[in-house]
């Protein structure tokens, strides 16, 4: 009888923590907002008070577990360092983060909200405040501050700065470190030879829901080669924060977002992590795959340990939108060693392409204040997000571009971690359909000359892009297969009333 007592325990605890957690989000009164704007909640089980849009958070990993989540927090760290231990290699780098950094992690956060609240009182100009977006300047050699809100009027990528409390995200810096060793390079074959990605990779499942049916290789983002793991518990206490994060800023963005988003409110599903070890690796210029994600996806990505440069550019047509597919597109993507796998297509970033209009037709929106913008540098500070928006998949491309001047991080030296935070969509994955080749055809936005036929123009609402499915063997050559994708998106919710009612309830 006594064995099976802790296995009838940790079920106990598995079936009751969705009671607990909603009984007590009921028990939860009304947010009491402050003078500045910051919404908090009195936890019913513990009584500390929570901004609101973190009660489920808390109530997952926070609430009364503080001793058990440092526990959990060493245990995972002591085997995380193992395979160093037996690859005897020096752990040094990693026990210089003491205790009390693990303690940290274990402490009551401290509101976002405040925190953000209290920044955004010095203005962005301030020395704590620096810029970290920069148009470059081709004439003059200078490159041209942005604020972050200039940044999130020119493009649709929005920074959030210390996004984790200071703690976790040095534990994760810790964690993954650790365990990045054991990531894998990506592979590719094109025309017969085989390429390695310019930098490691693993991905770290945070939801089920639904991978199953897309657990098809075709479907990843990147080569067959990098791995899928259980999310470590840092990771997922990261994720749950990133989603809070993104839900919490996606009113801005509303019109733009996919109707799943609007309906359900944002949440990932995965996280992609890239390990940069140095200036030397790299990933070139892409927009990423939208056929696991669906048309329009948000993508939300954390930086950690160095800082890099983060290249966003404007789109201009696809390759074979401007009738130079392969050989160009090609050689493009090997110049950048980037995986086609993990690019929808090869950035054509040469100038006189650029586009005046965005693809659907409307101006840039931030024509008034910054002028027309087609490239940001983002200076990804340790503890940085990046939320590229919609249509950021569609209209932009983003690389990490290799660099001999990395600001180095205490812990990680000249070390980046990247996670890119996705959601997965099983619908738009699984409806692809097969090419001649027998493998999945791969869905893309047409850009540029590539006009959609009447029939579905009509179909389409105003701003709503065109895609379309096509043959991805680079293995053996395309197959040629190429239809456009016959199902529009449905209209978003954009009045007022339909977005209150499809707006995400934290509970
Ligand atoms: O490292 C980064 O910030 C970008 C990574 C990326 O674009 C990707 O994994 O698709
Ligand atoms: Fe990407």
């Amino acid at each position: 009888m006594a064995p099976c007592l802790p296995r009838l325990l940790s079920a106990y605890v598995a079936c009751a923590m969705p009671v607990k957690r909603k009984l007590a989000a009921a028990a939860v009164g009304a947010p009491v907002q402050t003078p500045n704007g910051s919404r908090f909640v009195d936890c019913p089980v513990c009584s500390q008070r929570v901004a609101h849009y973190l009660i489920n958070s808390h109530l997952d990993y926070e609430c009364g577990r503080s001793t058990s989540s440092l526990a959990d927090a060493r245990t995972e760290a002591t085997a995380a360092m193992e395979p160093i231990k037996r690859a005897g290699k020096s752990t040094e780098m990693f026990e210089e983060i003491s205790d009390d950094l693990l303690q940290s992690a274990a402490h009551p956060q401290i509101p976002t909200s405040d925190r953000e609240a209290a920044l955004a009182q010095q203005p962005w100009w301030d020395q704590t405040w620096k810029p970290l977006a920069f148009v470059p300047s081709r004439q003059r050699g200078r490159k041209q501050p942005l604020s972050d809100e200039e940044l999130r009027q020119a493009t649709p990528c929005e920074l959030v700065r210390n996004v984790l409390p200071k703690g976790l995200a040095e534990e994760l810096l810790v964690l993954l470190l650790a365990e990045s060793p054991s990531w894998q390079r990506g592979q590719w074959t094109m025309f017969g030879k085989t390429h390695a990605a310019p930098r490691t990779s693993c991905y770290y499942s945070l939801d089920a829901d639904g991978e199953e049916q897309v657990d098809a290789d075709e479907f990843r983002d990147v080569s067959k080669k990098v791995e899928r793991r259980e999310a470590l518990m840092s990771l997922r206490k990261a994720a749950d924060i990133i989603d809070s994060t993104v839900q919490r800023l996606q009113e801005r963005v509303w019109p733009e977002l996919s109707p799943r988003d609007q309906q359900s409110g944002w949440r990932s599903s995965y996280a992609l992590a890239n390990m940069y070890r140095d200036g030397t690796e790299a990933t070139g210029a892409h927009a990423d795959r939208i056929t696991p994600l669906g048309k329009r996806p948000a993508i939300a990505s954390l930086s950690i340990g160095a800082t890099r440069v983060f290249r966003v550019k404007r789109a201009t047509a696809a390759p074979e939108d401007l009738g130079s597919e392969t050989a160009a597109g090609a050689e493009k993507v090997a110049g950048h060693a980037h995986s086609p796998l993990e690019a929808d297509m090869p950035s054509m970033s040469g100038e006189g392409k650029q586009e005046e209009t965005l693809a659907d037709g409307s101006a840039s929106p931030l024509s008034s204040s910054v002028g027309h913008i087609d490239s940001v540098d983002l200076h990804l500070v340790h503890n940085t997000l990046v939320i590229m928006w919609p249509p950021c998949q569609e209209e932009w491309r983003h690389e990490i571009p290799r660099s001999k001047t990395v600001k180095a991080h205490p812990v990680a030296g000249l070390a980046r971690i990247n996670l890119t935070f996705r959601r997965l969509d099983p619908q738009t994955a699984t409806r692809a359909p097969a090419c001649k080749c027998g493998q999945k055809a791969v869905l893309k936005a047409a850009l540029g000359k590539r006009k959609p036929p009447q029939r579905l123009a009509q179909r389409l609402a105003p701003g709503q892009h065109a895609y379309y499915w096509c043959c991805d063997n680079t293995q053996t050559g395309t197959c040629g297969f190429w239809k456009w994708d016959e199902e529009p998106r449905e209209q978003p919710a954009n009045t007022e009333e339909q977005a209150k009612v499809a707006t995400f309830q934290p509970f």
